[in-house]
C-alpha cells in the first residue's frame, strides 16, 4: 500500500458532483413539492424506513456516461475494429437525451462542463465502432450549440478538464468528426492543454505521477506506460476509476484490468459508475449522515451490522478503505466513535505525509481534504502524542484556509441516491418537528412545575428554565426519553435556586437549616424550616426526588431515591464549605479547591439520576465502580474549569475563590490572567479527551453506552454555554433555544 495513492486519489473525482450543490438541489425541490401533511402516515414511516435501510446495506452509485463511454470504447484483443463489450455500446445508443447530450438526470446547472465532456465521449465511442449516425448528429449539435460553457469561469470544472477535454477534441478531429467550432477557440484549448501539461511535468509536487496517471484519458497513447501501471491495484482497476482504466486498456492489453472493467459492468447492467467500488465509503457516509441527521436510532440493527462488516475489513487491511483518504479517515472516525478499537497510526502517517500542497489543478489547497482529515484527528486519545501533533497541525492549516477562502467550502462528492434521497429529508424532518412538539409540551410543563412549586417567587434566583430544558432536550431528543430529560430539566432548575441560594440568597442558618432537612428527610417542613425561602426550596427538592425516584424504581426495579438524596447532600456540603472558605478568608491549595469544586458545579443532580431514567438498568455495582466516579469527575472538573474561565473576575470582586485566581497565586503571582486563563483551557482541553476516551472505550467497560454518553453530552452542552462568556447566566442564547423549540421546520406547499 503506497501512500501515495490515498493522496493522490482524494484530489481524482473526475465527475465533480458537488455536494453540497446536489444536497441543496435536492432539498429544494424537495421541499417544493411537498405539501405538508400534520400526521405522517406509520406506513409512509415504515417504507421510507425500509428503503433507507436497504441503501445501508446495499449502497447503490449513479452510473456515469461519461465512464461508459470510455469503457465502450476499449477494443476486442482479438479485433481492434470490434468493441470489447458491445453491450455497453448498446447502453450509449439507448439512453440518449431528447436535447442530445448524454447528461444524467437532474443534474446541476454549473455541471455543464460535465455534461459538454460526457457527450463527447460518447460521440467517440459511437464514431469509433462508426455505429449511431443519428445519435452522433444530434450529439454533435448539442456540443456545437452549448460549446460557450466549456469557457466559462463559473462553471464547475471536472478534475483534469483542462487535459482530458481538449485531447478529446483532438481524438474527435482524427475521426473526422467535424464539429463545427470556431478555429481561435479549438486552440486556445490546445495551447491551455499543452501549458497544464508542461506545468505537470514540472511539478516537484509528490503526487503528480499518480495525478497524470488518473488522467489517462488526456495522455494520447501513453507513451510512459510503466508510470501508469505501477497504480494498478489488486482488482485490477487503476484508481477504482473505470474511465482511467478503460483508457489504458485501449492502447495496452491486460486482462486484469478488462476483468475489473467486466465486473463493474455485470454490477450495474452495460454501465458504469465513476468510482467502483464505492460502497465502503458511501456505507459509512450514510451512517454518518443518519447520525447528524438525528435519525439512527431507527436503524440501529443494519448500522451496527454493517459496522462490524467494515470493522473485519479495516483488520484486514482492505484496499478499499486504506487506499482512498476519504474513506480511511471516515472509517476511522465512525469506528472509534462507535466504540470499535482502532488504532491511530496509519492516520496519523497519512496526514504525516500529506503535504496539503496547493491542489493538483491549480485551484487553491483542498479544504474538504484538510477538513476530512481534521475531523478524524479530533479523537485523540490520551497517550497519541504524534496524532494530537498532526491534529493542531491541521486545526492551523483550516483556520488558515477559512480566513482567507470562506466561500471555498465545496465538498465533491460522486453521486449516490444515498446521498440525495428525498427520504433522508422527509423522515428527519418530520421526525425532528415531532420532537418538537413534544419538547414544546414538556417546556410548558416544566414552566408549571416551576410556578406550582413557588419557585418563582425566589427573587435572588436567576430564571433558567428555558436553557435548562434545552439543555436536556439538545442531546436527549428522542421520545421516548421524557422522563429522563424531565428530571435532568428540573434539577437544572433546582441546582441552579440553590446555587444562588448558597452565593447569595441565603444566610449561613439558613444554608445549614437546608442541610440538615434534606438528611432529616421525613420532617415536617411547615414546623422545621427556618425561613419561607428554605421551605420552598425544600419543598421543592423533596416532591422532585420522590417523583424521580418513583419513576427510577419502575425502570430499575429497586428503590435508588436514597441514592439521589445523597448525590444532593454532597452538592449542598460542598457549597456550604465553599462558602465557608469564602467567609473566613481560608487560604487553600488548588487541589483543595478543586476537589470540593468540581462538585459545587452542580452536575450532580442532573446527570446522575437521569441515568436511571434511559433505559438500561443500572445496579449499585455499577454506581459503585470506579469508571462511574472517574466520568462523573472528569466531566464536573471540565465544567467546573470553564465556568470559572468565566466568572472569576465576578467572583474575585465578591471574594470567592476561582481556579483562576488560585493558579496564579500558585505561581507566586508571577503570571498573568490571559497565560493562567489560556493554561486551564490546555488542562479542560486534556480533561475533555480524557472523559472522549471512556465514553468511547468499549472494550474496558462496566457501565452500557447509552449511560456513558451522557457524560458526554454534559460536556458538549457546556462547551456551547461557556464558548464565548458565561451563556448560561446571560441572555445571548435565547433567541436559539427558542428557535429550536418554537419553530418547526415548514415543508412548502407545492
Ligand atoms: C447547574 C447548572 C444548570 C444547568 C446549566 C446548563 C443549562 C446545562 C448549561 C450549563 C451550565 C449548567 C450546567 C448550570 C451550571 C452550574 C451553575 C449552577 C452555574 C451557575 O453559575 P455560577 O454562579 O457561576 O456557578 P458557581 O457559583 O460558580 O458554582
Ligand atoms: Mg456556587
Ligand atoms: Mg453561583
Ligand atoms: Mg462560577
Amino acid at each position: 500500500m503506497s501512500l501515495k495513492f490515498s493522496n493522490a486519489l482524494f484530489f481524482c473525482r473526475k465527475k465533480p458532483h458537488f455536494k453540497n450543490s446536489c444536497f441543496s438541489e435536492s432539498l429544494h425541490t424537495a421541499l417544493g413539492r411537498v405539501t405538508s401533511t400534520k400526521h405522517v402516515s406509520v406506513l409512509c414511516f415504515e417504507e421510507r424506513r425500509e428503503r433507507i435501510a436497504k441503501l445501508i446495506h446495499e449502497p447503490e452509485l449513479s452510473i456515469s456516461t461519461y465512464d461508459t463511454a470510455w469503457v465502450a470504447m476499449v477494443p476486442s484483443p482479438n479485433s481492434s475494429h470490434e468493441p470489447y463489450f458491445p453491450d455497453c455500446v448498446n447502453w450509449l445508443l439507448e439512453n440518449q437525451c431528447q436535447n442530445g447530450s448524454w447528461a444524467r438526470p437532474h443534474h446541476h446547472r454549473l455541471l455543464q462542463k460535465d455534461v459538454l465532456s460526457s457527450t463527447l465521449a460518447c460521440i467517440l465511442a459511437l464514431k469509433k465502432w462508426g455505429v449511431g449516425e443519428e445519435q452522433i448528429t444530434r450529439g454533435k449539435q448539442f456540443i456545437e450549440l452549448n460549446f460557450g460553457s466549456a469557457t466559462e469561469d463559473h462553471q464547475f470544472s471536472p478534475v483534469g478538464f483542462e487535459v482530458i477535454f481538449p485531447s478529446m477534441l483532438e481524438y474527435a478531429r482524427d475521426l473526422s468528426l467535424d464539429l463545427n467550432l470556431e478555429p481561435t477557440i479549438f486552440n486556445n484549448f490546445i495551447r491551455t492543454k499543452n501549458l497544464e501539461l508542461k506545468r505537470c511535468n514540472e511539478s516537484q509536487i509528490v503526487e503528480m505521477e499518480a495525478h497524470m496517471a488518473y488522467l489517462s484519458e488526456g495522455m494520447g497513447n501513453l507513451k510512459d506506460l510503466k508510470s501508469v501501471m505501477k497504480y494498478q491495484r489488486k482488482n485490477g482497476s487503476l484508481f477504482n476509476s473505470p474511465s482511467t482504466t478503460a483508457a489504458v486498456s485501449i492502447f495496452h492489453h491486460n486482462a486484469k484490468c478488462l476483468d475489473y472493467l467486466q465486473s463493474a459492468l455485470e454490477k450495474f447492467g452495460n454501465a458504469v459508475p465513476t468510482i467502483y467500488p464505492l460502497k465502503i465509503y458511501t456505507q459509512l457516509r450514510t451512517i454518518d449522515n443518519l447520525q447528524q441527521l438525528g435519525i439512527s436510532r431507527y436503524f440501529r440493527k443494519e448500522i451496527e451490522s454493517v459496522l462490524n462488516e467494515i470493522y473485519s475489513c479495516w483488520l484486514q487491511g482492505d484496499e478499499e478503505i486504506f487506499m482512498d483518504g476519504s474513506t480511511c479517515f471516515l472509517a476511522f472516525k465512525i469506528l472509534r466513535m462507535n466504540g470499535y478499537d482502532v488504532t491511530s497510526d496509519w492516520i496519523t502517517k497519512l496526514i504525516e505525509e500529506e503535504s496539503f500542497p496547493d491542489s493538483l489543478d491549480g485551484s487553491p489547497r483542498n479544504i474538504n481534504r484538510i477538513l476530512e482529515s481534521y475531523k478524524a484527528s479530533e479523537i485523540i486519545f490520551p497517550n497519541e502524542a504524534a496524532f494530537e501533533k498532526q491534529n493542531l497541525r491541521l486545526k492551523d492549516l483550516l483556520e488558515q484556509e477559512l480566513s482567507s477562502n470562506s466561500d471555498r467550502l465545496i465538498v465533491q462528492e460522486v453521486c449516490s441516491p444515498n446521498f440525495g434521497s428525498k427520504d433522508f429529508y422527509f423522515m428527519s424532518v418530520e421526525d425532528f418537528n415531532e420532537c418538537q412538539n413534544l419538547h414544546r409540551e414538556e417546556l410548558k410543563e416544566l414552566e408549571r412545575w416551576v410556578i406550582e412549586n413557588r419557585l418563582d417567587e425566589l427573587k435572588f434566583a436567576r430564571s433558567k428554565s428555558a436553557y435548562c430544558y434545552f439543555s436536556a432536550a439538545a442531546t436527549l431528543f428522542s421520545p421516548d426519553l421524557s422522563d429522563a430529560r424531565m428530571s435532568w430539566a428540573k434539577n437544572g432548575v433546582l441546582t441552579t435556586v440553590v446555587d444562588d441560594f448558597f452565593d447569595v440568597g441565603g444566610s449561613v442558618d439558613e444554608l445549614k437549616n437546608l442541610i440538615q432537612l434534606v438528611e432529616e428527610w421525613d420532617v415536617n417542613a411547615s414546623t422545621e424550616c427556618s425561613s419561607q425561602n428554605v421551605q420552598i426550596i425544600f419543598s421543592a427538592l423533596k416532591s422532585t426526588i420522590s417523583e424521580i425516584g418513583d419513576k427510577a424504581f419502575i425502570r430499575q426495579e429497586r428503590s435508588v431515591t436514597k441514592h439521589i438524596i445523597k448525590i444532593w447532600l454532597d452538592l449542598l456540603n460542598s457549597m456550604l464549605k465553599e462558602t465557608e472558605w469564602a467567609r473566613e478568608r481560608t487560604v487553600i491549595t488548588m487541589d483543595e479547591y478543586m476537589s470540593n469544586a468540581y462538585i459545587s458545579f452542580a452536575l450532580g443532580p442532573i446527570v446522575l439520576p437521569a441515568l436511571y431514567l434511559i433505559g438500561p438498568k443500572v445496579s449499585e455495582e455499577m454506581v459503585h465502580h470506579s469508571e462511574y466516579h472517574n466520568l462523573f469527575q472528569l466531566m464536573s472538573t471540565c465544567g467546573r474549569l470553564l465556568n470559572d474561565i468565566r466568572g472569576y473576575e465576578r467572583e474575585l470582586k465578591d471574594g470567592k475563590l476561582s481556579a483562576v485566581s488560585l493558579y496564579i497565586i500558585n505561581n507566586g503571582g508571577d503570571i498573568t490572567e490571559e497565560t493562567a486563563v489560556e493554561e486551564i483551557k490546555r488542562w479542560t482541553e486534556g480533561l475533555r479527551r480524557e472523559l472522549h476516551t471512556l465514553v468511547l472505550d468499549g472494550k474496558n467497560s462496566v457501565l452500557p453506552r447509552a449511560c456513558k454518553d451522557l457524560f458526554w453530552y454534559m460536556s458538549t452542552i457546556l462547551h456551547l454555554f461557556y464558548f464565548k462568556d458565561d451563556g448560561f447566566s446571560s441572555q445571548e442564547l435565547i433567541k436559539v433555544v427558542n428557535q429550536i423549540i418554537y419553530n418547526p421546520i415548514v415543508l412548502k406547499e407545492s
